[in-house]
Parts: C-alpha cells; sequence; structure tokens
C-alpha cells in the first residue's frame, strides 16, 4: 500500500522557486516516500524541538519537512510535506500546529525573523544539521523592551490567541518595534496569524478583528487540535500525483486558483439578498474575487443547457482576459459554457441590434467621431466659437441622453445636477437647436455613439421587464394559471428576465445606462447583481449613483484591503497620487483606501527628473536595459525570457510611437505596443498610454513623461479652472486616477520619470 502524501500551499510555492535540477529531485523524492518512507535513504526523522515534524532527505543539500496526517482512504498512511529547504535552513525549532480558529494545519519557521528579533524573545534556533566550524548560537537571556515601543503594545498573548494567531509567534509579535521585522516575521506565516497581526498593527480595534479577520475564517466544527487527519481536510493541499509533475516543470501554479483570502472566500460564498459591492484598492483580489463568485454561481444552477449567468466588464481586452481565467478555473466545459462573457459595450449593442430591424441598424461611432459632426453642426449654424463641443458633447450625455429628453420644452424643464456651468434660458433654448441639428446629422449618416445606443439598449430592457411584470401581476390575479392567449404573442424568450445573475468587473467605470440595462436584465430578488469595482481608478466621466438606477447595495457593501500584487512601497507612492481627492462608493457615500496594506515589500519607487523629453528617453532607456537584463536571469542563474515583464506608460500616443523608436535605435530592446486588442508585436518591453493599464499586472512599471505640462494635459485643463469648474476638477481625477491606475500594476518595482517640472500629482 502506497502513502498517500500531500503538499502544504507554503510548500508548493517553496518548490517553485527551486533550480529545477532539485525540482526534478524532489519529484524522484515523492515516489520513493510513497513506496516506504522509513528506507529508500530517506533519513526519515522527527525533529527535537516538535516531534510531530519529521525531515526527510531529498538530495545531499535539500530536505523537506513533514508531518503524519492519520490514515488515508484506502487504509494506507497520509503525510504532509511542509517545507522544502535546504539543509542549512532546516531548524530543530520548526513546529507545526493545528490552529484553534481556523482549524487548518499551520507550519511556523522563526528561523525568518531575524537575530535580533530572536533574541528580544528569548529564543535559540539549532540548526538540524550544522555546517562544519558552524557555532550553535548560545541561549540568550530573554532582553527587555526599553529602547523602543512595541509595535503591539497594550495587547496580551491572551487576546492573539484568542483571535487566532499561532502559538510559536505570539511570544516574538509581542516584542518586535520595527516594521521590518514585522514584515519577516509574517513573510511567511500562516494567513490568519499575518492578517490579525497586521490588523492590529495598523491600528484595528480587537473587536474589529474579530468582526473582519477572526470570525469569517473561523471553522463551523468543534477543533481537535491533536486530530491531523481531521485538519488535513480543513488545509489547503494539493495531493501528490501526476499534476505534480506538471506543475512543476510548467510553474505555472497560480495560487489564486486554489486559494482565497477568508475575507474573499466570504465575499465569493454569501447569499446576499439583492445587489452587492465589493470595493479595494488595486490588486486587492477584486477580480479573483468576481471569478469565483461565477464558479460558486454556476455550480448551484439548476441542470440546464441555457447561460443565466452573465460575467461583464469595460472593455473587449478585459473581457478576454476574465474568459481565459474564467476557463481555468471551471474546468468542466459544460459549466462553463453557462457563463455568457460579454464587454458592456458588446452586450448594449446586441440588445439594440435584437430591437432593430435587419437592415436599418447604425454604425457605432466614438465620441471623437460624434464631437466632428457636431463641429460642422457649430459651423452651420454659425455659432462655432460661442460653445465648445466637448461641453455640449456631455450635456447631450448627461442630460438629454441620461433623462430621455426628447422634446425643447422638455429640456428647459430638465434638471441639470452635477453640470457645473448654469444655462440661462436663451442659452437652453440655442443648446436644443445645436443638438437638434447635429442628432440629425447622425441619423442621417446612420451612425450613433456607444452612449446612445447604451441609453437606447437600457430603454428596450427596461420595457421588456415592465412587460415581465406585468405578466406576472396579471398572472397573481388570475391565481397563477397559464396565460396561453398572452403569451402566445411574444417569444418565451421574452417572457422571462434574461439572466439570473450578472457579476460587473471595473464596475466604477460603467455609465448610468449600462446599469438601468443591467438592473432591468436579472429579476430583483437573491444574489441577482455582485459589482467589483474602486472609486479610485475610475479613468471615466461616468460616475453614478446606483441607488438612483435601482440598484441597491446598500447593506451589502464589502472592503478589500490587502494588496496581493504589489509592494508596500509602491502603494505608498500610489497613495500619494490620489491622496487630496474624495473618492465614492459608486453611490452616495465615500470610499477611502483606509486600512490599504500589502504584506510584500521591495524597493522604494524610483522618482527621476530631466531637463529635456531628449535625456529623459535616454535615460528610461538605460533604466529599462538595466531592469531588462536583470530579469534575464533567474535566482539560480538561469536565463527568462523577459517578454512582457516590464513596461513604460505614458501621457500619450506620440510619447508611445517616441519610447518604441527610441528603445529600438538607442537602446536595443524590443518592443510591443499596448492596443485596444491587448499588446501587439512580440517584442520585450510593453509600451501604451496610462489608459491602456487598467487591469493589467507588471513585474516593473516605468512612467515617462510624468511632466508637469502633459499630466493632467495643460493646454486642455488650465482653461477650463474659470469656465467650468466642475469639468475642471473631474478631469484632474481623472488624470490622477490614470496615474494612480499605471503605478499599481507594477508587483516589484516602479520608476517615474519626468523632464522639465514634474506633475503636480508627484508633489506629495
Ligand atoms: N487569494 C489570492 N491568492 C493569491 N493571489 C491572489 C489572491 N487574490 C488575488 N491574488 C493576486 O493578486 C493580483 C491582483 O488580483 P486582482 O486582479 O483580482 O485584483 P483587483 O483588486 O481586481 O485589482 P485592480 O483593481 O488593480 O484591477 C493577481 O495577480 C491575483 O492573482
Amino acid at each position: 500500500m502506497t502513502v498517500q502524501l500531500n503538499l502544504y500551499l507554503k510548500a508548493e510555492q517553496e518548490l517553485y522557486k527551486l533550480d529545477s535540477s532539485v525540482k526534478a529531485k524532489f519529484y524522484d523524492f515523492t515516489h520513493r516516500f510513497r513506496e516506504n518512507p522509513r528506507g529508500n535513504g530517506l533519513q526519515l526523522k522527527q525533529l527535537k524541538g516538535d516531534s510531530r515534524v519529521y525531515s526527510a532527505r531529498v538530495d545531499d543539500s535539500y530536505r523537506a519537512l513533514l508531518v503524519r496526517a492519520g490514515t488515508a482512504p484506502d487504509g494506507g498512511e497520509s503525510w504532509l510535506v511542509i517545507a522544502v529547504r535546504h539543509r542549512r535552513d532546516v531548524y530543530e525549532q520548526a513546529s507545526v500546529a493545528i490552529n484553534r480558529v481556523s482549524g487548518e494545519i499551520e507550519f511556523i519557521d522563526l528561523s525568518v525573523v531575524g537575530a535580533d528579533a530572536l533574541r528580544r524573545a528569548g529564543i535559540a534556533l539549532t540548526p538540524t544539521e550544522p555546517d562544519e566550524g558552524q557555532l550553535l548560537p548560545p541561549v540568550p537571556a530573554p532582553v527587555p523592551v526599553a529602547e523602543a515601543h512595541p509595535l503591539l503594545a497594550g495587547h496580551s498573548p491572551q487576546l492573539l490567541r484568542e483571535l487566532g494567531v499561532a502559538e510559536p509567534l505570539i511570544a516574538v509579535a509581542l516584542t518586535l518595534t520595527r516594521a521590518e521585522e514585522f514584515d519577516r516575521l509574517l513573510a511567511d506565516a500562516p494567513l490568519l496569524s499575518k492578517d490579525v497581526l497586521y490588523g492590529l498593527a495598523a491600528g484595528y480595534s480587537p473587536d474589529e478583528v474579530r468582526a473582519e479577520i477572526t470570525s469569517p475564517a473561523a471553522a463551523d466544527t468543534e477543533i481537535d487540535p491533536e486530530d491531523f487527519h481531521a485538519a488535513l481536510s480543513r488545509t489547503r493541499v494539493t495531493t501528490v500525483d501526476e499534476a505534480l509533475r506538471t506543475i512543476l516543470e510548467d510553474g505555472d501554479f497560480q495560487a489564486w486558483k486554489v486559494f482565497l483570502h477568508p475575507s474573499q472566500a466570504r465575499l465569493v460564498n454569501r447569499d446576499f439578498s439583492g445587489p452587492a459591492r465589493v470595493s479595494g484598492g488595486p490588486g486587492t483580489g477584486k477580480t479573483i474575487v468576481a471569478l469565483h463568485r461565477i464558479n460558486h454561481l454556476v455550480r448551484r444552477l439548476p441542470p440546464g443547457h441555457d447561460r443565466p449567468i452573465l460575467l461583464t466588464t469595460l472593455t473587449k481586452n478585459l473581457a478576454a482576459d476574465l474568459a481565459e481565467r474564467l476557463s481555468e478555473l471551471i474546468d468542466d466545459p459544460a459549466l462553463f459554457s453557462r457563463v455568457e462573457i460579454a464587454h458592456i459595450d458588446q452586450l448594449a449593442h446586441k440588445v439594440v441590434n435584437e430591437n432593430t430591424l435587419a437592415g436599418r441598424s447604425k454604425r457605432l461611432v466614438e465620441d471623437r467621431a460624434a464631437a466632428a459632426e457636431l463641429r460642422e453642426a457649430l459651423a452651420e449654424l454659425g455659432l462655432g466659437s460661442q460653445w465648445e463641443p466637448e461641453f455640449l458633447i456631455e450635456e447631450w450625455e448627461q442630460v438629454l441622453l441620461a433623462h430621455s429628453v426628447g422634446t425643447r420644452a422638455a429640456y428647459f424643464q430638465a434638471h441639470r445636477k452635477g453640470r457645473g456651468r448654469s444655462l440661462t434660458r436663451p442659452e437652453r433654448a440655442e443648446v436644443w437647436k445645436i443638438l437638434d441639428e447635429f442628432t440629425t446629422r447622425l441619423d442621417r449618416r446612420g451612425i450613433e455613439t456607444w452612449g446612445q445606443a447604451a441609453e437606447r439598449a437600457a430603454r428596450f430592457e427596461q420595457e421588456r421587464a415592465d412587460r415581465i411584470e406585468t405578466r406576472l401581476a396579471y398572472q397573481a390575479q388570475i391565481d397563477g394559471r397559464e396565460l396561453i392567449h398572452r403569451d402566445a404573442e411574444a417569444s418565451p424568450a421574452q417572457l422571462k428576465h434574461r439572466y439570473r445573475h450578472i457579476v460587473v468587473d471595473e464596475a466604477q467605470d460603467l455609465r448610468a445606462a449600462h446599469w438601468k440595462m443591467l438592473r432591468a436584465m436579472v429579476a430583483p430578488g437573491p444574489n441577482d447583481l455582485f459589482l467589483a469595482g474602486d472609486a479610485h481608478q475610475r479613468i471615466s466621466d461616468n460616475q453614478v449613483s446606483l441607488s438612483t438606477l435601482g440598484v441597491n447595495i446598500r447593506g451589502r457593501s464589502s472592503r478589500l484591503s490587502l494588496s496581493y500584487r504589489t509592494t508596500r512601497q509602491i502603494l505608498a507612492h500610489a497613495r500619494t497620487v490620489v491622496a487630496d481627492e474624495t473618492y465614492d462608493d459608486l453611490d452616495e457615500g465615500r470610499d477611502t483606501l483606509s486600512g490599504y496594506r500589502s504584506v510584500l515589500s521591495g524597493p522604494v519607487p524610483e522618482l527621476h527628473g530631466h531637463p529635456t523629453w531628449e535625456k529623459e528617453l535616454d535615460g528610461v532607456a538605460a533604466l529599462l536595459r538595466g531592469w531588462r537584463d536583470e530579469l534575464a536571469v533567474d535566482e539560480n542563474g538561469n536565463r527568462r525570457d523577459t517578454r512582457g515583464l516590464i513596461a513604460v506608460a505614458v501621457p500619450d500616443r506620440d510619447m508611445v510611437s517616441q519610447v518604441m523608436y527610441h528603445l529600438a535605435t538607442h537602446a536595443d530592446l524590443t518592443y510591443a505596443e499596448l492596443t485596444a486588442d491587448g499588446p501587439r508585436g512580440g517584442g520585450d518591453i510593453h509600451v501604451g498610454t496610462m489608459h491602456r493599464f487598467k487591469g493589467l499586472e507588471y513585474q516593473r512599471v516605468l512612467i515617462a513623461g510624468a511632466t508637469r505640462e502633459l499630466l493632467p494635459r495643460a493646454e486642455h485643463v488650465d482653461r477650463l479652472r474659470d469656465q467650468d469648474p466642475a469639468r475642471y476638477r473631474r478631469e484632474l481625477r481623472k488624470a490622477r486616477s490614470m496615474l494612480f491606475v499605471a503605478s499599481t500594476r507594477a508587483r516589484d518595482a516602479l520608476a517615474v520619470t519626468w523632464h522639465g517640472e514634474p506633475s503636480r500629482f508627484l508633489a506629495g
């Protein structure tokens, strides 16, 4: 009977970082271990610190640490690999325990915390296999922490225990005085301990930590601290089988697929009585939650072949990315096919088409193309110098289209809330005349804007929802009998809502019309709408108040605050960019980034000014070449493909071309341009305008051209300051968000450069 061998998540992550020859040896080790753990030269032995932890030999240098986890279903032994380490890094004090709150198996390795902190806590570590000549440290006496203030002053060991911190961490955590020590201790700590300790250090009260962190992570059964077999079923592990080889060889392990943070899992699995929203700073896993939410919902559908779940987002690119990731998560094609994935404009277009007679469809154009028509209308009316096309287009979208204003009289009555500049009665008359001429022109040319299409789609869907409601009300009146005669007039599909569940990513950028359309597409009720978004990342003008659009998220809003993407140093910088603004919660309230934090640490972002654009380009090229060369070799000295690891974001299209040209001609670097359809070309460095960076992720990001005149574009915004202060503020806020989004795409390193004076957003 072979032994069942499982891999602890952290052990699996450690494995990916190892040299491929060690991975191969580990693979071989798993086979030998499963045959006979006590033979095959494995030298299985218990550690002195915790007899439940065993060490076994992988090769001359590497050791696996394991724990016995009861008996497998076939009666054989079950084991869990908790770490794979160089023998130098294995200490007798490694320990394993079952967390009394979550019931999961936790492995604690204090060797990461640093000699100083251990000394203060009176802990000495003994290597299991000291190198020759290596001196064992004497056991120190605990040193009182007088000189500096402990980060967790005021909290007792008992409190930490109750909140779920792993026992071996408690004494050390309470003595720590420096954030870096804290980071080191927690970098590899079990998740619950990490969250509780960071929460307390960030100033959350014990009650808040209990409510936000401990309770959601608590197991729903009684926990026996000695029953490793039961605990194994509550612990995220991979069972060692053929899949391990693929994972190890491809290195394509993606933690997000298997592992959710308790605050994420809570949102994925909960039943909401109506629309729910998750917000949170960049990289906190909103998209991951949205994907897992779909996975959760699709598995609870009644059997069928229809597609009652919609996943939608802002752009084609983002929708394609969601589709790819979802297909990795939902491996059953039959289930996957029950989810419709479409970007929001595509969806509106589909609705409009369905409701338009064949041959009558209009060509959809961007606002830019419509503005050209508007300019012509203005010229024809001889009013070109009096009115700004941008102002008129916004008036049209935000007042006429948004409120379905169809007549001159209705326009005189219309509310213009939030438009900033007021209009006199004669001015309104003139605006109406211009917009009337403008829409007639669009009509004549057979074109419409995406905004227009969205409004029409919303109207069609609302009419359909009204019909469904009337029908149901009538059916209730006649005691639920079938409506054969009435129903004969409509197709069966028209008699029910399109979807049972809708999940929206990048929700902060949808238009009011999109919300009206989505609201009408799903029957109001449990789990109808689930939205993920962050107002700090809004790069459009589409600020809405969801409750006024029939989407009531009150009492069902949550915020994620732990970033999985980027380092604390990058977050600290990015936060300064948006610090001077206030942000909405997609409704009437405020959203903030309070508590937004990261467990990752890295270099402080580099900020460089240059005298001219030419010099900046030289600096950019030099920095990128350095980065490329560093990334071209991995930790084990092997060469690595560097395509798509580094990106450059700039304020406008011209600069994209100039950067690409410079990289190719002066720096011998290859590039790929970021387009609306994703990267074009297969080169190393991705180059794009900042607003292309939404939803992306790179190892290193360089933001170039962060110059005062360019970010925001002075020639565009400065004149608005007096003419239209509300729009001026909106433009500034959009530009800030663009910089914020671009800065938070970086996982490990960020650099920001400019020429002349730096952007005002970098002042903080
Ligand atoms: N539970 C998790 N375990 C491991 N990695 C995670 C987890 N949750 C999120 N991540 C990783 O963190 C990164 C950011 O996640 P995601 O894109 O969902 O964040 P987001 O909040 O939607 O970000 P943004 O607002 O910037 O678009 C991704 O690389 C994702 O794989």
